[in-house]
């Protein structure tokens, strides 16, 4: 296992490549999580050298949004955007066909939306989240509407999940940006990602799950052995 310390300059390292993607006068979707805020940090960098121009951002939370207005990055929405030219977002676990988990940071939701009305769709991983089967590094993040979540909890449980209820920090239970509730879903490795993915969806109070499947059109990894760009 790499050190923390390097966890976080290989992070650093795929956020920059990944901003060399852009190109002045694009709008931006922002990810949320530790990669993507490098990656925040660098186009905001860029924007105020004058190497890129014209360029604004669809953040995907509330805590992206704070972090680029503190930035002084222009910011816009999907109502006003609805297209996005490009976004850069991270992920929890990557398969080799880019089928991501995602939600670590619990804006599951909206980055799927900013994802799903994104042109390119760049993932920024460090080397460990690559995985050879999604479930089997990291549970799939389900949000739920806090009106009958335990009738939720017990549907997944049918589904085969082993579920938490994530907590903030101060131990009461996580609110995403929606008011609503996330449950870790440990199904262990999965072997019909879309079929699970399906199953969710046809839920009511299901209002997202962590499963990104045919969304990723670049992954930028970094690790010990460099920076690989892989397009679908
Ligand atoms: O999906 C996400 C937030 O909902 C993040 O992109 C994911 O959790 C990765 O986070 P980090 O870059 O901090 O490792």
């Amino acid at each position: 296992m790499p050190s923390d310390e390097s966890a976080v300059s290989f992070k650093r390292a795929a956020a920059e490549r990944a901003v060399d993607f852009i190109q002045s006068g694009m709008v931006v979707g922002l990810g949320t999580g530790s990669t993507t805020a490098f990656a925040v940090r660098k186009l905001a960098a860029r924007l105020a050298d004058g190497t890129l121009k014209d360029v604004v951002g669809v953040p995907t939370s509330r805590a992206t949004e704070a972090l680029a207005t503190s930035l002084g990055m222009p910011l816009t929405t999907l109502d006003v955007h609805p297209v996005v030219d490009l976004t850069i977002d991270g992920a929890d676990e990557v398969a080799p066909d880019l089928s991501l988990i995602k939600g670590g940071g619990g804006a599951l939701l909206r980055e799927k939306v900013v994802a799903q009305a994104s042109r390119r769709e760049v993932i920024i991983v460090d080397a460990p989240k690559l995985s050879p089967r999604l479930g089997t590094k990291w549970p799939v993040p389900v949000e739920v509407l806090p009106f009958g979540w335990r009738s939720q909890s017990l549907f997944l449980e049918s589904l085969g999940a082993r579920v938490t209820v994530r907590l903030a920090l101060d131990g009461a239970p996580f609110q995403t940006d929606q008011g609503n509730l996330v449950l870790d879903c440990d199904f262990g490795p999965l072997h019909d990602a879309a079929g699970l993915a399906a199953k969710l969806e046809s839920r009511a109070g299901v209002m997202a799950h962590g499963l990104f499947l045919n969304l990723t059109t670049d992954l930028v990894v970094a690790g010990p052995d460099g920076i690989t760009h892989r397009v679908r």
